[in-house]
């Protein structure tokens, strides 16, 4: 990680569970974002494709972190503080450079990612997919050889996904 971008100086508004800072939103890193690219000339870089790059890469140092640790329980046991803050480090850069990468690409990330989940709900209805990790294409392959499907292409609830 390279300097830590100040968080909450807003101070004011509801507390996201932080302590009395404010809750930090999508728009807010967004904004954060910019303006450190801007103070520092640094927009000339920020390109979609650069970011992407730039995002893929963080992503492997995120990877890195679970490398060869084989499978790792959640809340993280017997990790020290120093990993789980460098793993905090890693996720923040993550999701910097996507937000970053949405902004210049023009799209709004929030909306985009509520949306998505609308869609998600409808692709998984609970009534099927309850339990099951299977894929959306399990059943709709079942449903378009016409085994469990209804007119719509839905699935009846014969195939689980
Ligand atoms: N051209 C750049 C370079 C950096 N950053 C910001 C976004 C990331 O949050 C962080 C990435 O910084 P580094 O490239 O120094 O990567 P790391 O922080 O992962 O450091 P290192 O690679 O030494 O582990 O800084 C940025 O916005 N634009």
């Amino acid at each position: 990680m390279n300097g830590v971008v100040g968080l909450g100086e807003t101070g004011k508004g509801g507390d996201g569970g932080g302590g009395g800072e404010a809750a930090v939103t999508l728009e807010m890193l967004r904004k954060k974002m910019s303006d450190f690219a801007r103070e520092r000339d640094w927009e000339q870089f920020h390109s979609p494709r650069n970011l992407l790059l730039a995002l893929v890469g963080e992503v492997g140092e995120l990877s890195e972190i679970f490398q060869w640790k084989g499978e790792v329980p959640k809340g993280l046991p017997g990790w020290g503080e120093r990993e789980v803050e460098h793993l905090g480090e890693e996720l923040a850069d993550v999701l910097l450079y996507l937000v970053r990468l949405s902004d210049m690409c023009g799209v709004d990330l929030g909306k985009a990612a509520l949306r998505k989940m609308e869609l998600n709900a409808r692709k998984y209805p609970v009534g099927q997919c309850r339990g099951s990790s299977k894929k959306h294409t399990h059943y709709s392959t079942t449903t378009n050889n016409g085994t469990a499907g209804d007119e719509n292409g839905n699935a009846t609830g014969k195939e689980q996904c």
